[in-house]
């Protein structure tokens, strides 16, 4: 059985992407969304980014940016994977030639899955908590309603933390998992040891 990769999202300081890597992290999620307190500007999502080492993937995160926003990034940032949290279409997210991960929208408590298109350049659906904002909001939601057989490997992301992750893994067996919130001692400012207990509990899941 393959290893669970992991995602660390809306790292915002060099120590916290340190231990995202230290750890075992397999990529880190920058996000470019002003209102959220997870944002980080170009500048210092370049610094950021530079202490990744290599096979540690930057991935961008957007919500229906205009074009010469994600350019500007782009020009910048070493960004191998886009995640777009928006409602962006094929036209849009085509034009930058990099693989992306189209967040699909799922509200807790509801059983309404809006999984997004499946561009044929999409590398993955990340499944997320959609209960306020656009991501990030640290809930989970009823696992049991993602459809088998998605045909496309599955990112599970919402809500998740040390004590959750081992189980999701276990129960969905999904390609990656990806976090925030759950490794966060506040919004923005990761807590070392969360995410050292966090991979141990996907370690522990992938036995
Ligand atoms: O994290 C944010 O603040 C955010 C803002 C705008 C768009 C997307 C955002 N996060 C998306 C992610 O990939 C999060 O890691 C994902 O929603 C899981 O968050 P959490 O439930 O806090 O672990």
């Amino acid at each position: 059985m393959s290893r669970t990769r992991i995602k660390i999202c809306g790292l915002t300081r060099a120590q916290d992407v340190r231990a995202a890597v230290q750890n075992g992290a397999d990529a880190i999620g920058f996000v470019f969304y002003p209102p959220s307190p997870r944002a980080v500007d170009v500048d210092r999502a370049a610094e950021l980014a530079a202490l990744l080492p290599p096979f540690v993937t930057a991935v961008g995160l957007f919500v229906n940016p205009a074009p010469a926003e994600v350019e500007a990034v782009l020009a910048r940032v070493p960004l191998q994977l886009l995640q777009f949290h928006g409602d962006e279409r094929e036209a849009d997210c085509a034009r930058y030639g990099l693989p992306w991960i189209k967040a699909a929208r799922m509200r807790a408590g509801v059983d309404l899955l809006e999984f997004a298109l499946s561009h044929p350049r999409a590398r993955g659906i990340l499944v997320d908590a959609f209960v306020d904002g656009y991501g990030g909001g640290g809930k989970t939601f009823d696992w049991s309603l993602i459809p088998q057989g998605f045909g496309r490997p599955l990112v599970l992301s919402g809500g998740l933390d040390a004590d959750n992750v081992a189980e999701a893994v276990r129960r969905v067996r999904p390609w990656a998992v990806d976090v925030s919130s759950g490794v966060e001692s506040a919004r923005g400012i990761k807590d070392a040891a969360k995410i050292a207990a966090f991979i141990a509990g996907v370690r522990d899941a992938d036995g």
